[in-house]
């Protein structure tokens, strides 16, 4: 059994709460309230640019030139999907440019780009793979099940799409590859790695399904 397939069993009581959110349902229904939207597009949009960063410091730390060059394309497209949201979405539904990151993404990215930074490159790439495999799966139940015409068809479609489909095959293979080699030590954090940014991918939709601010 390869290591992601034992992630993914371990980590399907998440994924199965993040599917079934009512911010994932309500997104593919069409019947998302815009505000809802909105806080998530702008909050997507800070997380992406620090994602990036976490991508680009992970890859600075590949045993290979070949797996730097995948996450620095990585981070290269997490960039261009940032600055395609600036485009699209935040004109379509005229989000303003101001504002802070809310308590649920403060928490994810500030997470991401610690491991990234300090911790094993093993363990930074097993934090960082929920993002691309938990989107790839979430991207394809909601194409599979939407209600058309859906108000948020552009979003729905990104993520369904063939490039993205290609960069999570690849993030998958470079996190085998490694586990492979790992120790059983190593192994045991790149699982609790994972969970975590699992975990932390449900506060993040719960985070804009609540329109979530600081208490205090
Ligand atoms: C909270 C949150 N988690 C995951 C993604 C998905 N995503 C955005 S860019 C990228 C890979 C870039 O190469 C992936 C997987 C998102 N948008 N927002």
């Amino acid at each position: 059994m390869k290591f992601t397939d034992q992630l993914w069993t371990e980590a399907l009581p998440i994924y199965e709460k993040i599917k079934l959110h009512p911010f994932n349902q309500e997104l593919k229904n069409g019947t998302l309230p815009v505000e809802k939207f909105k806080f998530y597009i702008f909050q997507d949009s800070l997380y992406l640019a620090d994602f990036a960063r976490a991508l680009a410091t992970a890859g600075t730390r590949a045993g290979s030139s070949h797996e730097l060059l995948d996450f620095l394309q990585f981070a290269q497209n997490a960039i261009l999907v940032e600055r395609a949201l600036h485009l699209s979405y935040f004109k379509e539904y005229d989000i303003p440019y101001d504002g802070k990151k809310a308590p649920g993404c403060f928490a994810y990215t500030s997470y991401l780009m610690a491991v990234s930074a300090f911790e094993s490159y093993e363990v930074a790439v097993a934090a960082l793979l929920p993002c691309f495999w938990i989107y790839k799966k979430i991207g394809d139940y909601i194409y599979e099940s939407q209600v058309s015409p859906n108000p948020y068809q552009n979003w729905i479609d990104a993520y369904a799409g063939e490039d993205f489909a290609h960069s999570v095959e690849k993030a998958l293979a470079i996190c085998d590859t490694l586990a492979e080699t790992a120790s059983e030590k190593t192994r045991k954090q790149m699982t609790e790695a994972y969970l975590t940014a699992s975990r932390l991918e449900y506060v993040f939709w719960d985070s804009a399904y609540k329109l979530e601010k600081w208490e205090v």
